[in-house]
C-alpha cells in the first residue's frame, strides 16, 4: 500500500489515496498498525482519501488507538493539499467531505509561492451541551467545574465537528497534560470520550496551548482544538476574534467571524515523505 507522510503543525498522520489503493486490512487496524513506533511508520494517526460526487474527495480519519474521529482540521488542509497535487482537485479551492459536513479549503502560497498552506473554512461552533456531547447542565458549557485526579478545573466545551473541552492554566508549558489529560478525555462528562486543551491567553490576539487528544495522546498540534480554544476565548472574554495560535508543533491563525458566525483556520502543511508499506510481521 503506498503511503504519504504528512504533518501541518507537527500534527502527522499517513495518508492513503483510496482513489487508487487498496486498504490492506481494515482501517480502525490499518490506524493502529502504521501509527505504531518502531513497529510502524509513527503517526498521530491515518487519513484515507476516497472520492466523492459532491466533493473533490471524501476524508475519514482515525486516531492511533483505531477511534475514527468526525474531522480533524490539520488533516483537512493536508487533505487538500494532496487532492490538487494529484489532479482530483482542480483550482485552488478544494471541497472535503468529511464525517462532520463539507468543508471549503483554499490554497495559499507559501514564501516560495508553492501552494503548501491552506484556509479552512471550519464552519459554526457547536455550543449546546447536548450536541458536543457534554453532560453539563445549562445552554452553553462555559467555565464549568469538572473534578478528576483529585482536582478541579473550569472547562469550555465547544463542538468544532469532534468534542473538545478547553481549560484556561497560568502556563501549559509546565502543566501535568499528560497526567490530567487522560482522566478528563474519559470524564463521565463525556459521553463520547473528549479532547483536552489547556491554553493561556497571553495578549488580545495570542494564545498558546498544548492539546491532549482523544484517540492519540498528546500532540503537536490539534486544528479543531485551536479553533475550540479561541472560541472559548472570547466566550470567556479573555481575548480578540482573531489570534495568532501558538501550539508545541507550529503556529495557526484563527478567526471566529462575527458576520457568518463561521471560524476559519489558517496554516501550514508539510510532506515528509512518500513509500510502500508492507506491514510485514
Ligand atoms: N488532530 C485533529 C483532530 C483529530 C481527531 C481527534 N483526536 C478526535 O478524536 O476527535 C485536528 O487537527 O483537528
Amino acid at each position: 500500500m503506498k503511503f504519504t507522510k504528512m504533518h501541518g503543525a507537527g500534527n502527522d498522520y499517513i495518508y492513503v489515496d483510496g482513489f487508487r489503493e487498496r486498504l490492506p486490512m481494515p482501517a480502525e487496524q490499518l490506524a493502529i498498525a502504521v501509527s505504531r513506533p518502531h513497529f510502524g511508520l509513527g503517526s498521530d494517526g491515518l487519513i484515507v482519501l476516497t472520492p466523492c460526487a459532491e466533493a473533490d474527495g471524501r476524508m475519514r480519519i482515525y486516531n492511533n488507538d483505531g477511534s475514527e474521529a468526525m474531522m480533524c482540521g490539520n488533516g483537512v488542509r493536508c487533505a487538500a493539499r494532496l487532492l490538487h497535487e494529484w489532479g482530483d482537485a482542480k483550482g485552488d479551492e478544494v471541497r472535503v467531505m468529511t464525517n462532520a459536513g463539507l468543508r471549503t479549503i483554499k490554497l495559499l502560497p507559501d514564501a516560495r509561492g508553492r501552494l503548501t498552506r491552506g484556509r479552512v473554512d471550519m464552519g459554526k461552533p457547536v455550543l449546546r451541551p447536548a450536541d458536543i456531547p457534554a453532560a453539563v447542565p445549562g445552554e452553553r458549557a462555559v467555565g464549568v467545574p469538572l473534578t478528576a485526579g483529585g482536582q478541579t478545573l473550569r472547562f469550555t466545551c465547544v463542538s468544532m465537528g469532534n468534542p473538545h473541552a478547553v481549560c484556561f492554566v497560568e502556563d501549559p508549558d509546565q502543566f501535568p497534560v499528560t497526567e490530567l489529560g487522560p482522566l478528563y478525555e474519559r470524564h463521565a462528562a463525556f459521553p463520547n470520550r473528549c479532547n483536552i486543551e489547556f491554553a493561556h491567553v497571553s495578549g488580545p490576539e495570542e494564545i498558546h496551548m498544548r492539546v491532549w487528544e482523544r484517540g492519540s495522546g498528546e500532540t503537536l498540534a490539534c486544528g479543531t482544538g485551536a479553533c475550540a480554544v479561541l472560541v472559548a476565548a472570547v466566550l470567556n472574554g479573555l481575548s480578540e476574534r482573531a489570534v495568532d495560535m501558538y501550539l508545541p508543533g507550529g503556529q495557526l491563525h484563527i478567526l471566529w467571524d462575527e458576520a457568518d458566525g463561521h471560524v476559519y483556520m489558517t496554516g501550514p502543511t508539510s510532506i515528509t515523505c512518500t513509500g510502500e508499506w508492507l506491514g510485514d510481521e
